[in-house]
């Protein structure tokens, strides 16, 4: 049983090498914390929980509960049993339960609606998890919602702000990402039961779909920074789909289970120091040698995404004339040799590990060929449509962070004798975000229901236009609200660390989104040109 204490108990150490303090009826021992904290001593053997709570936010609690509290007060009651009528908000479960697959268990009708969910605060999450119905989310999404949740609450996010500062996440979070099963989730297609004996805990693979995906990387953004997503998902998310999708079948039994399983690392090798959005302008150099066994690769490639921690590139290579028809794509292996990557300083993204890769006489295997020689656009354009859909979940609930952080804030600074939310410019601030946010969130699923209704090929030539044009939307929707964001959090957010920390960063990381993956004027005028095109096949009137 948790050790308790009467309030003179820690009234008795309020001086000397052992001070307590009270938060919310918990008591903490800082005497360790002291040293880099003086400030503690000033309320040394009392009620902290205002102080507290004027300069801080749940992550430092969540960080440091396990390391200085001792007990709680003798006075605290166990918190109340919810209701039976109306099911409390709920917080993540410990140890989430697993939904029987749908040959076991007829799922909730349609558009059923799930219990809320989370804090509930309007916008702070999509409308599904707040009690409203949806046709698009059941009973193994909202397993999935709180198995990730918790996972992100307890072992990511208080640390969050640590790892972007080293640029650097633990490599066990990474592991961790395939032995939960998540990596194999994240492909975009049916999960790949074959090739790992790792599965997701709370969802049966065989009621998998594009929804799931879509709220694991929704739930792993919630914790506010792009440099810790894309190193969990940056690489793998667009590295690894060419291979199973194209690759000869070979390779992919090869490597294909030490990936998925966290154990090596893929990451897409496109970008080159003079070509970017444009990749038919590509010039990494891919020779056939004399004997047709091998291909001989050399040229650069800049701004990739894990390339320092990937033991494979997802590479395209010039193999043919100039133009899209002669370029391939292959995968190549650092321990072939001739593989250099270093790792480049960056406005945002920290923790992604962003590295400029050189290619020096590697010697490839023509069984790497990933797709048909000189057919590479293909595969190159066939990933866009996963890629850019990712980009836009992480902007959406990185624009739900900005607002989320926002209105927490704003009920509880004060300037000019009334709290920030008590201000109508600021409510119109709130106002604007959220608006953009729901707008981009709601387009973003129906796009995802369309991609599951549809087959790749269909899907690249139909949506191909609308899925540019969201994802302009939503880095502009991102740019907006940590604009906005900074502007409520003031100083706060213009220093790093602190209660303004995953403003700072994400302010810092929006750059990040808007150019890579087609930049935003590429990403309109594709979408209106590409929605022509097609519409004009359907048999457009104009
Ligand atoms: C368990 C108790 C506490 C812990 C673990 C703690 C931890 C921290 C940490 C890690 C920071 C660095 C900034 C951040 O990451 O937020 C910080 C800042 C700060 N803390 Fe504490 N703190 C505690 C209690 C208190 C109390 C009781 C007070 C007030 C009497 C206080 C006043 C401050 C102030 C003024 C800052 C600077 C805020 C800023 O730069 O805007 N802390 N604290």
């Amino acid at each position: 049983m948790a050790k308790t204490f009467s309030k003179e108990d820690v009234a008795s150490h309020s001086k000397g090498d052992s001070p307590w303090i009270i938060i919310d009826e918990d008591v903490y021992d800082v005497s360790k914390f002291q040293d880099e904290h003086p400030v503690l001593q000033r309320v040394a053997g009392k009620d902290a929980s205002k102080q507290f709570w004027k300069y801080h936010n749940e992550g430092i609690l969540k960080k440091y509960k396990g390391q200085l509290q001792i007990g709680s007060l003798d006075t605290k009651k166990a918190a109340p049993a919810p209701p039976a009528s109306a099911p409390a908000p709920k917080k993540a479960d410990p140890e989430p339960k697993p939904t029987a697959s749908s040959s076991s268990v007829t799922p909730p009708a349609i558009g059923a609606p799930q219990d809320p969910y989370g804090d509930l605060i309007p916008f702070a999450d999509p409308s599904w998890y707040q009690g409203y119905a949806s046709p698009y989310f059941n009973d193994s999404h909202a397993a999935l919602r709180d198995e990730v949740r918790q996972w992100v609450e307890s072992e990511i996010e208080p640390y969050v702000t640590e790892w972007d500062e080293a640029k650097e996440v633990p490599a066990h979070i990474y592991k961790q990402m395939g032995e939960r099963g998540y990596l194999a989730g994240l492909l975009g297609t049916h999960y790949p039961e074959k090739h790992t004996p790792y599965r997701v805990k709370s969802v049966s693979s065989d009621r998998w779909d594009l929804f799931h995906e879509m709220l694991l990387t929704d739930e792993l953004s919630r914790a506010g920074s792009g440099g810790l997503v894309w190193n969990l998902i940056g690489g793998f998310g667009i590295g690894c789909p060419p291979l199973v999708k194209f690759g000869k079948k070979a390779l992919v039994d090869r490597i294909l289970p030490g990936i998925l399983a966290g154990e090596k690392r893929i990451c897409l090798a496109i970008t080159e120091p003079d070509a970017g959005s444009d990749v038919a302008n590509l010039g990494c150099e891919a020779k056939l040698t004399e004997d047709g066994k091998h291909y001989i690769v050399n040229g650069e490639k800049k701004w990739i995404t894990n390339g320092i921690y990937s033991d494979y590139f997802t590479t395209a290579v010039r193999t043919g004339k100039d133009g899209m028809n002669g370029l391939s794509v292959l995968l190549i292996e650092r321990e072939a040799g001739g593989v250099g990557t270093r790792r480049m300083d960056c406005q945002g993204v920290w923790s992604s590990g962003t590295t400029y890769v050189t290619f020096e006489d590697v010697k490839v295997p023509v069984e790497n060929l990933i797709g048909k020689a000189n057919q590479g656009f293909k595969v190159i354009m066939t990933n866009f449509n996963h890629e850019r859909i990712g980009i836009v979940i992480q902007c959406v609930r990185f624009s739900r962070v900005c607002y989320e952080e926002s209105v927490k804030f704003a009920h509880k600074r004060k300037t000019f004798g009334k709290r920030l939310i008590d201000h109508p410019v600021i409510r119109m601030k709130l106002a604007h975000m959220a608006r953009q946010i729901e707008a981009t969130y709601n387009w973003l699923e129906n796009i995802i229901f369309q991609c599951q209704s549809m087959e790749e090929t269909e899907a690249m030539l139909k949506l191909g236009g609308a899925i540019a044009g969201l994802k302009a939307q939503s880095t502009q929707c991102f740019e907006f609200c940590a604009r906005e964001a900074s502007q409520i959090f003031g100083g706060l957010s213009y220093s790093r660390g602190g209660q303004g920390a995953k403003i700072e960063r994400l302010y810092r990381d929006v750059r990040a989104y808007a150019i890579p993956g087609g930049s935003e004027e590429i990403m309109l005028d594709l979408s209106m040109r590409q929605s022509l095109r097609v519409h004009g096949m359907f048999g457009m009137k104009l």
